[in-house]
């Protein structure tokens, strides 16, 4: 680590040279040392590139002074040149997530909204190498699937990542003297799952197995997005071809559409698309499980509380069916099979999600 600036300010200029010329970008910085060292960084490649970079601070007001320490952590990026710097108030205390959940989502609804008004083509994050190792140790705990594995994406949406690729060591070993960061108490609080890896189990897990453990996880993590889009392609391709046939359009042998052949499924049922079980099961079950999993969200039901389980659940209709009952699954959805299908539809009685409202269309 001889030169930690020189590879921060490197990791930024790569991220900027994406995005096209004369881009604004905004700098999320909680005043933490992570997000410190990466708005010193993007300061320094905006002012030498002739390009445009601003700040935004997120207080979500969920502890004694944050609204101080807002302050001075946007003092110190106008101090960097950064321009704007925007403050933004974001009450975290309501929402389904519990308090770090409900503060990630309303973070990330502002920093949109922030990028938004003042015109900025990207925001970006201070996420390291480190809490991509972390992220992927997590997963590989509760038993996810590549696209879990697959951690945080260089860029999403709006978003960009410049620092996915250095270690935080490498990212804090850059921050120009003088400047003070801020240390989040939760970051150091072992209640949470995170803290724990970070600082008990990545260490053991670097001093038993030597180091590069963290860049090793890294790479799982990209290794597992490369798969995971392949099978979400692979799903996709599946609900074109399904939605070609249910519009009665087969392509039969000639590769001649042919509009007067009904296509096999036909949908009869109001409120559901049935999909046929032969075509199901002759899919991969990683690509059919993406299918229901999808098929499932669109007949109403809410992804969050949609569980790898309740896709198994959906999966014995298909593979393992043996005439028995249908399933239910949450936002009040009934999948069933009958007629050669399986049916996602509304629990008869009920309305989809409790809400009175139609299903939202099959993707
Ligand atoms: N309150 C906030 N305001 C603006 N940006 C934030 C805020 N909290 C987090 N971020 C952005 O999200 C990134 C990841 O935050 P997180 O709290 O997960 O990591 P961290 O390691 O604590 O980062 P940092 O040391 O920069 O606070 C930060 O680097 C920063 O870019």
């Amino acid at each position: 680590m001889r030169h930690p600036h020189l590879d921060v300010r490197r990791a930024v200029r790569t991220a900027l040279s994406g995005l096209p010329d004369g881009s604004a970008v905004l700098v999320a910085c909680s005043g933490g040392a992570d997000s410190l060292s990466l708005a010193a960084a993007t300061a320094w490649v905006a002012a030498r590139g002739g390009s445009r970079a601003g700040a935004v601070c997120v207080d979500h007001g969920l502890q004694p002074g944050s609204a101080d320490q807002a302050r001075s952590t946007a003092a110190a990026l106008c101090g960097l040149g950064l321009d704007p710097v925007v403050t933004v108030h974001a009450d975290a205390s309501r929402g389904p997530d519990g308090p770090e959940g409900n503060a990630r989502a309303v973070r990330y609804a502002a920093l949109t909204a922030a990028a938004e008004r003042t015109g900025a083509a990207a925001v970006l994050l201070g996420h390291t190498l480190d809490d991509q190792a972390e992220t992927v140790l997590l997963g590989l705990a509760r038993g996810s699937g590549p696209r879990s594995l697959s951690g945080m994406a260089a860029r999403s949406g709006v978003f960009l990542r410049p620092l996915l690729g250095l270690r935080r060591s490498v990212v804090r070993a850059a921050l120009p003297a003088g400047l003070e960061p801020w240390d989040d108490p939760h970051n150091e609080e072992f209640a949470y799952a995170r803290a724990r890896v970070r600082h008990r189990v990545l260490p053991v897990l670097e001093a038993e197995l030597g180091p590069g453990v963290a860049e090793a996880l890294a790479r799982t993590a990209e290794l597992a997005r490369a798969d995971a889009d392949a099978l979400d392609a692979q799903a996709t391709a599946f609900f074109a071809s399904d939605a070609r046939d249910r519009s009665g359009v087969d392509h039969g042998e000639s590769g001649v559409p042919d509009r007067r052949k009904p296509g096999p499924l036909h949908d009869r049922q109001s409120g559901g698309v049935p999909l046929a079980v032969t075509d199901l099961a002759a899919l991969p079950r990683a690509v059919r499980w993406r299918v229901l999993r999808r098929a499932a969200i669109a007949a109403g039901s809410p992804p969050t509380d949609l569980t790898a389980a309740h896709v198994a659940a959906i999966d014995t209709l298909v593979t393992a069916w043996r005439g028995q009952d249908g399933i239910d699954l949450p936002g009040a959805i009934r999948a069933t099979r009958a007629e050669g299908a399986l049916h996602l539809t509304p629990r008869t009685g009920t309305a989809a999600g409790g809400q009175g409202e139609p299903p939202p269309p099959h993707p």
